[in-house]
């Protein structure tokens, strides 16, 4: 099966990128975690990272905080080595977990990490209002929930008012509300024209945030385009029918169908004209128990990363 979105990176000019990847693969051992990326972020642009545990979103994610060295490639944060763009403040992190002192309030643990940043103490305040939790300055992080330290986190991080601002699976473990006010929170600061990458599994947030979605998969980027693109890539229907014995190549000619499926004897027509779809398949083949679903994100997120056993990408 062919699914492909335009990766929208032709004509880059690398001096102006606010992540360039270019032949980036990771190896740890014999696993390799990246394999192959090529990857033109521009300033600006809110970019997801999806796909599937083990994918290689992460070690991506690493390897442009400078976490992690590439094996193979280079990577380049605003034209610099990833050490050295974190170093200048030009890129900052909200991790998953970890790195709050729950006896602290808020505003302290903003303002103790304004200090090591060695910035003014009037960033504070800025930095509470646009992660959204200028309003609970006073709580002890303790007692804040998930979501409300996450914020907390993207306030920290906030602070070197960064060019990219990179999010690891911000959202896992938050009830719907947090996830909802951390991302209005983040849209809202993006808005100015901050470049966000962040990785996640959620496909909902993927489309909703990101003005660009890139599936990964066994650490290459198996689709990439706009939110709008990958929701047409989505869109359209799926004919089922029941078809012993039928070939892949032969579907696929038939007039409407983009991509075919077997499974078993089982057969998926992606197509816009289901209609001309199940005509054909009635009239001219063997075809039976007909089904037309409309197609979600959900299911091409799942053709994308499925193992080849269901298809070939
Ligand atoms: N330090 C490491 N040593 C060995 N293998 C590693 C290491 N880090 C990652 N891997 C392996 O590399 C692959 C990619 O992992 P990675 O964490 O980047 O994926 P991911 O897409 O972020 O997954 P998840 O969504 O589960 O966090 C996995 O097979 C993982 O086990």
């Amino acid at each position: 099966m062919t699914l492909t979105a335009s990766p929208g990176t032709t004509g880059r000019d690398t001096a102006d990128l606010a992540v360039d990847l270019d032949g980036v693969v990771k190896r740890y051992g014999t696993v390799t975690a990246v394999d192959g990326i090529n990857l033109s972020i521009r300033p600006g642009e809110v970019v997801a990272l999806l796909g599937p545990n083990g994918a290689g979103k992460t070690t991506t994610v690493d390897m442009l905080l400078g976490l992690a060295q590439p094996t193979e490639g280079t990577v380049r944060v605003y034209g610099r080595k990833p050490h050295n763009a974190v170093a200048l403040g030009l890129v900052s992190a909200v991790m998953q977990t970890g790195g709050l002192l729950k006896d602290y309030t808020v505003e302290e643990t903003v303002k103790l990490t304004a200090v090591l940043f060695g910035k003014p103490p009037s960033v504070v305040g800025e930095a509470l209002e646009r992660a959204g939790i200028a309003d609970i300055g006073k709580r002890l992080v303790g007692k804040c929930s998930g979501g409300q330290q996450q914020r907390l986190r993207f306030a920290m991080a906030l602070l070197p008012d960064p060019e990219l601002l990179i999010l690891d699976e911000p959202t896992t473990g938050m009830d719907v509300g947090g996830r909802h006010d951390f991302w209005q929170a983040i849209r809202r600061d993006a808005a100015g024209g901050r470049t966000v990458i962040f990785a996640t599994h959620y496909l909902e947030e993927a489309d909703a945030y990101a003005d660009r979605v890139v599936f990964v998969r066994r650490g290459q980027i198996v689709a990439d385009g706009t939110a709008s693109q990958v929701k047409a890539l989505a869109s359209g229907r799926t004919v089922r029918a029941t078809l012993p014995g039928a070939v892949a190549s032969e579907l696929e000619s038939i007039a409407g169908v983009d991509t075919a499926e077997i499974r078993g004897d089982t057969v998926y027509l992606h197509g816009r004209d289901t209609d001309d779809i199940a005509r054909y398949l009635l009239n001219s083949t063997a075809a039976r128990d007909l089904e037309i679903t409309s197609r979600n994100l959900e299911e091409a997120f799942l053709t994308l990363t499925a193992d080849d056993a269901g298809g070939s990408r």
